[in-house]
């Protein structure tokens, strides 16, 4: 039945984010003639954790077909014949362990959130960037790389997730309308520590941008560890396309470290995009004359010392994109895995709002080609 099938075209594999129907996900569709409707989805791996996700969808899509009595979905699971299929059909025209995202005509755009030191809100930045970007409609894809402290599944509320891997493909974590991959998850338990140097660091980021499926992304933000390590090194080498935004924090004292992150990823190449001031002035409502006084709490400037010494030493102007103020509820929100850009009603002096507003400037600059390396060289004569 036509209805039935464009019912089912209009589920998507959580996981994948693509039409269950296009993904060879439908194994048969029977009608009985009491109009009932049984269909069979086979899923990628036996115990997929989303199979009640996918029979909620399938049983509403299909039970709105006018004329539809009743819908039963059946579970498989696919043969590895199949599920070689599935990945030769998500990898087509993508070579072996190629990033998608290095390749010259790639539309993602790449931003690698950095810093100088640990502790200045990197991971909180990058989690509610991340959030703020896919609640414009933008397909995002968030990658934490951060080996020492891979908090970004906590902060999204996926801490004890793990990927799915079909055929050595890895399905990245989906949530909150995002897709969600950490090196922490890639170890089998959640309280190990990585202790990881650089080849096999190297390896694990290949794997977690070549071998992990992120389909068509429009930004994809990966949390760096803090400082200059081999993590940026790697990532700079994999990703010379990529932008980056320094975070630091309204102290002196710390813009010096920051300001090596950012000129470290110059040298690599890759365009510095901003700086973000993290923990700027602490907002609080006096209760004695009912106005409300902003206290500095981590000094003031430490933002545009670092943009001001980091245009200087690039050569193009490196501004600063946001100045977010120290905020109780964006603790709490990390803290509970609801990054607080999800907040309806942000309070317009809180860091919603500033956060909000980064993602607004970032998702409108188009991309300069300053600083972003061509591929081009000189011809001899
Ligand atoms: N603007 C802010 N207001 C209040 N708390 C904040 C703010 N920014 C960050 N925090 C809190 O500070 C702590 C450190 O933040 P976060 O983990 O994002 O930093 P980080 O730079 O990624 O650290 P690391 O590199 O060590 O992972 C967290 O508990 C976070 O909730």
């Amino acid at each position: 039945m036509p209805a039935i099938d464009r019912a089912l075209a209009t589920v998507q594999d959580p996981e994948i984010k693509r039409p269950i129907t296009e993904l060879g996900m439908v194994a048969a569709v029977d009608v009985d003639a009491d109009s009932r409707v049984r269909v069979e989805v086979l899923l990628t791996i036996a115990g997929c954790p989303l199979k009640g996700t996918l029979t909620r969808d399938v049983t509403e899509a299909v039970g709105a077909v006018p004329g539809v009595a009743a819908v039963e979905v059946e579970l498989g699971v696919m043969s590895a014949e199949q599920r070689a299929e599935l990945k030769q059909l998500l990898t087509a025209g993508q070579g072996d362990r190629e990033i998608p995202f290095a390749r010259p005509d790639s539309l993602t755009r790449v931003i690698a959130v950095a810093s100088g030191k640990g502790g200045v809100g990197k991971s909180s930045v990058t989690v509610n960037l991340a959030l703020a970007l896919a609640r414009r409609g933008l397909s995002v894809g968030v990658l934490d790389a951060d080996v020492y402290g891979h908090s970004v599944p906590a902060m999204l509320g996926v801490a004890d997730s793990r990927p799915t891997s079909v055929e050595e493909m890895i399905l990245p974590v989906p949530t909150m309308g995002l897709k969600v991959m950490s090196i922490g998850m890639l170890k089998p338990r959640r309280d190990q520590v990585v202790a990881w140097r650089g080849p096999i660091l190297d390896r694990a980021i290949q794997q977690m941008l070549a071998d992990v499926y992120w389909g068509d992304l429009d930004h994809l933000l990966i949390d760096l560890p803090p400082g200059t390590g081999d993590v940026a090194i790697s990532l700079g080498q994999k990703l010379p396309n990529a932008e980056v935004l320094v975070v630091t924090t309204p102290q002196q004292a710390a813009a010096e470290v920051a300001e090596r992150a950012g000129t470290m990823a110059s040298m690599m190449n890759q365009r510095v995009v901003g700086v973000v001031e993290n923990m700027s002035g602490l907002v609080l409502d006096c209760p004695h004359c009912g106005h409300s006084h902003t206290t500095d709490v981590f000094g003031t400037g430490g933002g545009e010392e670092v943009a001001a010494a980091l245009t200087t030493r690039i050569g193009y102007d490196v501004p600063v994109l946001a100045r977010v103020p120290l905020d109780p509820r964006l603790r709490v929100g990390g803290d509970e895995g609801s990054p607080v850009v999800a907040e309806a009603d942000p309070d317009p002096r809180g860091a919603a709002a500033q956060l909000l507003a980064l993602a607004d400037r970032l998702a409108s600059r188009s991309r300069p080609l300053q600083g972003l390396q061509l591929g081009l060289s000189p011809v001899g004569r």
